[in-house]
This record gives structure tokens, C-alpha cells and sequence, in this order.
């Protein structure tokens, strides 16, 4: 039998299992790809918040990510929490110096705003990691941490996308999840992505489904977005294949603990909808 694809996502760990890497190898294996993990720090996490959170030394970052690259290989790299500076700075070199096409999801702060990197860190971020992406794909929250654009709008959306490609990743997709629902206001009823290199334009839209399970749908769809890539889909293609998945896995979301529960890594075989 042929080797799979392989996808190494670097992240963090959400022991709640909805965000981090639990959901990053969920979606790789739905994906059918072979998910491996770099892990960056431990969270202490669920439905309702992070309760505490560990970064790992730098030297175990570096040796993890020796072992798998050097041996097993990869065809794509997801980012997600890197903490820190350092740990940014890090990952940056690590991923500058290998081949593999490297989705740089941006991790700032959860949805119930606990924060999950240092603000210490945003100039590395700027300055080393995003130079190294392929893609990058923030939020509203992290697209106006980073480059100051806050989003309302459509053209907002391209005026933050274009604030981005100046730091050097090849493709900015600008996620519209945060986006109000009110009806009236841009967005409305829609969840619209906005993704460009600058000269090819694609806007992607998709139901906004009314369940508040949602957590852990950034690191869901940069992991689909890397799975993608791995079997050789092009960019443009590996993200609209991302939004499905991660469509549907809204639409199922667990309602789990008291807060906000996880999106469904399974809905399609569980399911049976395409
Ligand atoms: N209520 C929703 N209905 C449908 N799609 C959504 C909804 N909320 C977020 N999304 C989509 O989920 C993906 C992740 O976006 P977002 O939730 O903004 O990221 P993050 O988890 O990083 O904050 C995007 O494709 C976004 O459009
Ligand atoms: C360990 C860890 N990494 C990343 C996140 C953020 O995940 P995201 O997919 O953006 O989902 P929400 O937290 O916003 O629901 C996390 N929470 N934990």
C-alpha cells in the first residue's frame, strides 16, 4: 500500500479535545491523511474557558519537530498557539527551513478570550513567521491585532487581506466567522471567507448556521486547509474543500459541557452526508 500524505500540525493541546491539536488530527484523519504534532504548550481547557496554560522549552519544540520532519517527512505544516515570542521565533526558522507548503494559523485569543499568545509576541508573528506562510489565515480579531485594519465590511475584509500580504505570506484568508449575523449588516445570514495573493480574488460563503457549538472551528479548518494541500491541491482549491468540512462540522457541533461545545470532526462518516 502507498504512503499517505503526511501533515504535521504545531500546536497546542486543548484537553477539552474540541481546539489545538485534538482537533487538527481529527481533521487530518478525516481528511485521510497521517497527522503528526509538534506540541507547543498544554492548555487546561473545556467548554467554558482555559483554566491554565504551559508552555513547552524551546529545545522540545525544536526536537520534536527534528524527529518527525527528518524521518517521516512531511508535505504540509499547520501552526496554531505558539504562546510566545521565542516559540514563534522558533517555528518560524523550522518552517523557513523546510519545503513543505506551511498554513500559519495565527492563534491569538479563544473564543471566550483567554489570550493564547504573548502580546510580546505579535512583532515576531509579523516580522518571522508570516514571511514563511503559504497561507495565513486569521480571524477579525488577530487580522486587526496584526495589521490594525478592523473589519465591518466586505471591503473590509479586502483591505485586512491586503494589510497582511504585506508581511510576506503568499495567501491571506481573512475569515469572516466573527462577522455579524444582525440582519442588515454585511455578513448577514452568510459566514463569507475572503481569500487572495494579491491578484486572484475568492470570496467564500457558506450559511451562518445558528449553533453555538462552534468551538475550535480556526484550528479545524487550517488543518483541512494543510490537508489539502498535502495531496497536491492548489490553494484556492484546498480552502473551499476546508469551508465545506468545516461547515458541516458546525452544523453538528456537540452541545458538551456547559459552554460552548465542539464542532463535529465526524460528521461525515457519522452522518453520511457528503
Ligand atoms: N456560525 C457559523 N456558521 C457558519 N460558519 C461559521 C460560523 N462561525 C464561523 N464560521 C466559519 O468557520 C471558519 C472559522 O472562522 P472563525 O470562527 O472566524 O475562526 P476562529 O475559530 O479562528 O475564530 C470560517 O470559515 C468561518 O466563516
Ligand atoms: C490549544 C488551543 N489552540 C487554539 C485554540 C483556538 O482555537 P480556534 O479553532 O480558534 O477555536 P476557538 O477557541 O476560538 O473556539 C484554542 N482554543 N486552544
Amino acid at each position: 500500500m502507498s504512503a499517505p500524505p503526511r501533515v504535521l500540525t504545531v500546536a497546542g493541546s486543548d484537553s477539552g479535545g474540541g481546539a489545538g491539536i485534538q482537533a487538527d488530527l481529527k481533521t487530518m484523519l478525516a481528511f485521510g491523511v497521517h497527522g503528526m504534532s509538534v506540541l507547543t504548550a498544554v492548555t487546561a481547557q473545556n467548554s467554558l474557558g482555559v483554566q491554565g496554560a504551559w508552555e513547552l522549552p524551546v529545545e522540545a519544540v525544536r526536537a520534536q519537530y527534528r524527529s518527525v520532519v527528518d524521518d517521516i517527512g512531511v508535505q504540509a505544516v499547520k501552526t496554531g498557539m505558539l504562546a510566545s515570542a521565542e516559540l514563534v521565533e522558533t517555528v518560524a526558522e523550522l518552517i523557513g527551513g523546510t519545503e513543505a507548503p506551511a498554513v500559519v494559523d495565527p492563534v491569538g485569543v479563544s473564543k471566550h478570550g483567554d489570550s493564547l499568545l504573548a502580546a510580546s509576541a505579535l512583532d515576531s508573528v509579523r516580522t518571522k513567521l508570516l514571511p514563511v506562510a503559504t497561507v495565513a489565515t486569521p480571524n477579525l480579531d488577530e487580522v486587526a491585532q496584526l495589521t490594525g485594519v478592523r473589519v465591518e465590511s466586505e471591503d473590509g475584509l479586502r483591505r485586512a487581506a491586503a494589510a497582511l500580504l504585506s508581511y510576506g505570506p503568499k495567501w491571506a484568508l481573512i475569515k469572516g466567522g466573527h462577522l455579524s449575523g444582525d440582519a442588515g449588516r454585511v455578513g448577514g445570514g452568510q459566514a463569507v471567507d475572503f481569500l487572495t495573493d494579491g491578484s486572484e480574488e475568492h470570496w467564500l460563503r457558506a450559511p451562518r448556521l445558528d449553533n453555538r457549538h462552534t468551538h475550535g472551528t480556526g484550528c479545524t479548518l487550517a488543518s483541512a486547509i494543510a490537508s489539502g494541500l498535502a495531496k497536491g491541491q492548489s490553494v484556492p482549491e484546498a480552502v473551499a474543500a476546508a469551508k465545506e468540512y468545516v461547515t458541516g462540522a458546525i452544523a453538528d457541533g456537540f452541545a458538551l459541557g456547559g459552554g460552548i461545545g465542539p464542532v463535529d470532526h465526524g460528521w461525515r462518516w457519522r452522518t453520511g452526508r457528503a
